[in-house]
């Protein structure tokens, strides 16, 4: 067994490999969905290498602030959300996917501009370090953006649907709720198993206030993931792919 700060900086190998991959199939052209996280960052950060360095041309739209700030940091050329637009591509990460590439995410509070970007994408690309492959989504509790005044009778919705409900506090200072981007509150929902996802994001949705929930559906084209030290493409239900077999988008 190996100690937890030698399986921390494992993972954090597998974020740079995965993000690596998924940088190196970005093309000329390209408008760009930047996702928001630990492997979203180091995505973002090659890319902009690649536009100062290679005169990569892209333009991008990112999932949260903080991937917003680091782009611009690192000399993306930003696109303002309007009227028509779509992503060519989305790269961003996930909490959980299981073997159909449905996914959980939110972990990082951004789920709700994820799911907009995610939406008004022609291919989303996930990437993942091996710890995030699933048999069975629910073991990370799933997030739940909700406005505020709402919360009360949120908690007893998402109770009664049997997901124990806790409200995200800021990790900076515990003494204050954690805020999403858009000022609501989160929610953390303890299913430790989701039989049924789509029944779930259904009856989630019929919630009022509940703005957006953290279960992806439908929405992973493939995902790049680490196993036995090596990239690989999965596709929903398909088996995995070296990504060393693909120099573009599968
Ligand atoms: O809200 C955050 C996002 O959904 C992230 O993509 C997700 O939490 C995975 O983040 P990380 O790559 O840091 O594990």
């Amino acid at each position: 067994m190996s100690s937890p700060e030698t399986q921390q900086q494992q993972l954090a190998q597998e974020k740079q490999l995965v993000a690596a991959t998924a940088a190196g199939w970005v093309r000329d052209g390209m408008v760009v969905g930047l996702g928001t996280g630990s492997t979203a960052a180091p995505f973002i950060e090659l890319l902009g290498q690649r536009v100062r360095e290679d005169g990569l041309r892209i333009q991008a739209t990112a999932t949260s602030r903080a991937s917003d700030e680091l782009a611009r940091e690192v000399g993306i050329p930003m696109l303002e959300p309007r009227r028509g637009l779509r992503f060519d591509l989305t790269v961003d990460g996930a909490d959980e996917l299981d073997s159909q590439l449905r996914l959980i995410k939110g972990g990082g509070g951004a789920l709700l501009r994820e799911k907009v970007i995610a939406t008004a994408s022609d291919y989303l690309l996930i990437v993942a370090d091996s710890s995030k492959a699933v048999a069975q989504l629910g073991r990370f509790p799933l997030p739940l953006e909700v406005v505020p005044f709402a919360l009360p009778w949120v908690l007893d919705a998402v109770a009664a649907l049997g997901g124990a409900p806790v409200v995200r506090v800021n990790k900076l200072n515990p003494a204050e709720l954690a805020q999403s981007d858009q000022g609501n509150l989160l929610v953390d929902c303890h299913f430790e198993q989701i039989e049924d996802p789509s029944a779930l994001a259904l009856q989630l949705k019929t919630i009022p206030g509940m703005v957006e929930h953290g279960l992806f559906l439908g929405l992973a084209r493939a995902a790049i993931i680490v196993q036995g030290g090596a990239a690989q493409v999965l596709r929903p239900g398909q088996a995995a792919v070296a990504a060393a077999a693909f120099s573009a988008l599968p």
